[in-house]
């Protein structure tokens, strides 16, 4: 069975069709890559799986669930989690602050205590340990990024839907952020992984989807997709980085 399975989801913003009808399926421990070019659509597709955007069409399933009207807060208790493509910490709390709040809106409830024992263990995880006290104002752009991760990892999410967490790092935090990415794989959960950085989402997917102008283009291993006539042409219409 799969972890998650979307069909036929469709998203109007007025007169714009955003998702148009697009199908979806991730396994459990499995890393889905999703590419296509800007304004494809995957951000949209992210957030119906989040619930922080309704579907205007179509169905989401998750654990064999219909979660299509459910909130983003029930879908964080039921174990789906989410970065943002422009990292956004709680600016009245530390560094640890800020991962202890998002574990107390995890899979399981957890005291504060227990949320702020979790917190120091993800901040060890993600190389941030060191800066617990900071104010997040203080952090780099690579460690703002890997906060983003430290925090939907603090939900224990059977799920995490990554947006474009490598975005402006330098080689070196690309490939700790990359092992980072591949760990969570490890701990048995599932990746839906938004990158622009068509090297690195090939090298980490098992299976990718390709999106265009917010319908399914293609999908299957990251050979496959990168030796796609159809996926090439609409990268350079599209203009995406390699
Ligand atoms: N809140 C919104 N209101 C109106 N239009 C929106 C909204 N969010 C996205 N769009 C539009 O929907 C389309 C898909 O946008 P989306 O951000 O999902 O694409 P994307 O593939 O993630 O793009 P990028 O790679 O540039 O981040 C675009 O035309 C965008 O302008």
């Amino acid at each position: 069975m799969s972890l998650l399975r979307c069909t036929a989801v469709t998203k109007r913003f007025g007169g714009l069709k955003a998702l148009d009808g697009v199908d979806l399926e991730v396994g459990a421990g499995e890393i889905v890559g999703l590419v296509g070019p800007n304004g494809s659509g995957k951000t949209t597709l992210l957030s119906t799986i989040a619930g922080s955007l309704p579907v205007s069409g179509g169905r989401i399933e998750f654990q064999g669930r219909d979660v299509t009207r459910l909130s983003s807060h029930r879908r964080a208790h039921a174990g789906i989690a989410r970065t943002f493509q422009i990292p956004r910490p709680l600016g009245s709390f530390d560094v640890l602050g800020n991962v202890a709040t998002a574990a107390m809106f995890g899979r399981d409830r957890v005291s504060r205590s227990e949320a702020i024992e979790r917190a120091h263990g993800v901040l060890k995880r993600i190389g941030l340990d060191g800066h617990a006290g900071s104010d997040v104002t203080t952090l780099t752009l690579h460690e703002h990024k890997f906060l983003e991760i430290g925090r939907a990892l603090a939900l224990d999410p059977r799920l995490i839907l990554l947006d474009e967490v490598l975005g402006g790092l330098n080689p070196a935090e690309a490939a700790a952020g990359m092992e980072l990415i591949a760990s969570l794989r490890d701990d048995g959960r599932s990746v839906i992984y938004i990158e622009h950085n068509v090297r690195a989402v090939t090298a980490l997917a098992d299976r990718m989807y390709v999106l265009d102008r917010g319908r399914n283009l293609f999908d299957g291993t990251p050979t496959e997709v990168v030796g796609d006539d159809r996926v090439v042409a609409a990268y350079l219409g599209g203009g995406a980085r390699a």
